[in-house]
């Protein structure tokens, strides 16, 4: 037996349990060996039962039955027998419905334990580092968060459950057997030990093989899928739906592939486990067909057979789930992974508030990627005042993101920092700071949902004043009004049911309704028509009025019309930083 397997999947199920959900556990075990006891009980109380049936005489020779019939005082052998049927069919009903108790404890049990996993896992990668999050990619992370999970509890802890009892009840019938035919015993170990050792040795590897490509094909799949239908327009105009279709397929056929492989492999050790028993009877059988005088043998033949028979799906459960096991080895792993980020996020809003009511400055701010050689963001020095619209300019690959992707702490700075009235930006304040920051991207996320859904993420309590001021502010109250369902009009997967301009102005609908006091805008109107340009640029005409501190990232000057400074970046530096006058004069 692999012990390190055992003890692995015991070790990983234990790090997700608290006190008392061990305690419930082992409670939990007790109760399914108890079950299994009285399995085999059952089964074994059906064989004098029977015996006294077909032959009554039995009643008074076979000392436990003429122990039973004297101590309750039974007159009649008739009477005697109806008792023991009506006994054996109550003890049965009896039995059965306490292990359908059991067995819904223990599947209510684990569902609980995944659940705990999934909510980990969930808080795991949403609390990943951004470029962590970057460079996983979706695909692993749904595979990690959804699947993973699931595949541990099937496939480590209702394995170990199962193990765990099966082991008990072959060693309670085992010894069983040792008190009673120590030969039998020896034959018994002899023949079903190391044929289940074997077994396992030789599914043990493939399994392992077997669930680890499983799992890294899973994200696979997932991706060529999400590709797929993401880029659905793209892809039909380019023709390149049938490669798409013959790599998802590709990837599923070895699945497919797997999965029938990883279904044989619980079928295999039944069948050899059943060879090698009746090979067993063969053996004692001619033993005691070619040695004369040992008819003693004929017995124990019989006994064989019947232990084997009863031991046979014990043996063979026990192996499927050491098979099951080491395919799910990988699992245990993956859960493993970044189990640092696995508490919520440390600070809250009244540990350290963020207080801004002067100013937000960059302070010799420098930042690099860890793979890159040199500064992305090189000693920027910066002082913005509370109200300020500020535009930020620069070529492509300047720092410009980067160094907002700073202020929304998405990147930690590794030098210098950015301090607002005087007080840097840590983690301890992040979330403090996320109540009064917003960012509008240039693709803005949508939900698959309602526009007042959109605008309030999905607020439970939407504060309906909040809200029509936001649609107003963001130019967005004409087309709300134009919608027969008005807010609660749906806007397909990720807006598809919406304009470039709609979708942006969405996005500062929802910085609006949020109680935003600084908000970056990405490359605000750079993918737009100039119908649509007019519709945003009248959207941030608004926000320029209120009090709101805006950076604006924008490739058209004309954006940028409402900036009271325009900074220019390059190589990671400001280099310049101009009033919108003076860069219209230069452009002209
Ligand atoms: N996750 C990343 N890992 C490594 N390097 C990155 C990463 N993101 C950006 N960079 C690099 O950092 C530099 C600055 O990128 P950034 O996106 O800030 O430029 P930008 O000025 O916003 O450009 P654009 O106007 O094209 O959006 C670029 O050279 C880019 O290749």
């Amino acid at each position: 037996m692999d012990q390190n397997i055992v003890v692995k999947a015991l070790k990983g199920i234990s790090y997700y349990l608290n006190k008392s959900e061990k305690r419930y556990a082992f409670f939990t075990f007790l109760l399914l060996l108890l079950a299994s006891i009285l399995d085999v009980f059952g089964l074994a109380s059906l064989v004098p039962v029977i015996m006294a049936a077909s032959t009554p005489s039995l009643i008074s020779s076979n000392k436990y039955l003429a122990y039973v019939y004297e101590a309750l005082n039974f007159q009649s052998e008739k009477l005697f027998l109806i008792f023991l049927i009506v006994g054996i069919f109550v003890f049965f009903l009896l039995k059965n419905m306490f292990t359908t108790w059991i067995s819904y404890k223990q599947v209510k049990f684990t569902s609980e334990i995944a659940i705990k996993i999934i909510n980990r896992q969930f808080t795991k990668y949403s609390n990943l580092p951004f470029w962590h999050f970057a460079n996983e990619g979706s695909a692993k992370l749904v595979n990690n968060v959804l699947n993973v999970p699931q595949f541990f509890v099937n496939g480590v802890i209702r394995p170990t459950f199962t193990l765990l009892s099966e082991v008990t009840i072959i060693l309670v019938i085992i010894l069983g057997i040792l008190i009673y035919q120590p030969v039998l015993f020896v034959i018994l170990i002899g023949v079903l030990g190391p044929s289940a050792i074997l077994t396992y040795q030789l599914l043990k590897k493939r399994s392992a093989h077997i669930g680890f490509q499983l799992n890294a094909l899973r994200p696979i799949s997932y991706g060529i899928l999400s590709n797929t239908f993401n880029g659905f327009v793209e892809l039909k105009l380019a023709n390149k739906i049938g490669d798409f279709r013959n790599q998802f397929v590709s990837a599923q056929k070895k699945t497919q592939e797997l999965e029938a492989r990883s279904y044989l492999f619980s079928l295999i050790p039944l069948k050899i486990i059943e060879m090698v028993a009746i090979l067993g009877v063969v053996t004692i059988f001619l033993y005691s067909i070619i040695i004369e005088g040992s008819s003693s043998l004929v017995a124990i033949v019989g006994l064989f057979a019947a232990a084997a028979y009863r031991l046979m799906p014990s043996v063979n459960r026990l192996l499927t789930s050491m098979v099951t096991l080491k395919q799910s080895e990988i699992a245990i792993t993956e859960l493993m992974v970044f189990e640092e980020f696995g508490q919520p996020l440390i600070g809250n809003n009244s540990d350290r508030p963020i207080k801004f009511e002067k100013e937000i400055v960059f302070k010799e701010l420098s930042f690099s990627f860890p793979e890159s050689r040199r500064s992305t963001i090189n000693k920027i020095n910066l002082t913005i005042k509370k109200g300020e619209k500020v535009g930020i300019i620069g070529s492509s690959g300047s720092g410009k993101t980067t160094l907002m992707n700073i202020l929304l702490r998405f990147y930690v700075e590794q030098k210098g920092n950015i301090l607002i009235d005087g007080e840097p930006l840590t983690e301890e304040n992040k979330l403090s700071w996320y109540d009064i920051v917003s960012y509008v991207k240039q693709d803005t996320f949508l939900m698959e949902s309602s526009i007042q859904d959109n605008i309030t993420l999905g607020d439970k309590h939407v504060d309906q004043s909040r809200l029509q001021y936001a649609i107003e502010q963001a130019s967005l109250k004409g087309f709300v009004e134009s919608l027969p369902e008005g807010v609660h009009s749906l806007i397909g997967e990720r807006g598809a049911k919406l304009s470039g301009g709609q979708k942006q102005r969405i996005g500062i609908a929802r910085a609006l309704y949020k109680n935003t006091q600084v908000l970056v805008l990405d490359e605000a109107t750079s993918a737009l028509d100039t119908n649509t340009e007019r519709e945003v640029s009248e959207a941030i005409d608004r926000l320029s009025q209120t009090d709101i501190t805006i950076f604006i990232i924008a490739h058209r000057i004309t954006t940028l019309r409402d900036c009271d400074r325009i900074f220019e970046m390059d190589k990671g530096r400001i280099v310049s930083e101009r009033s919108y006058e003076d860069v219209i004069k230069e452009v002209v």
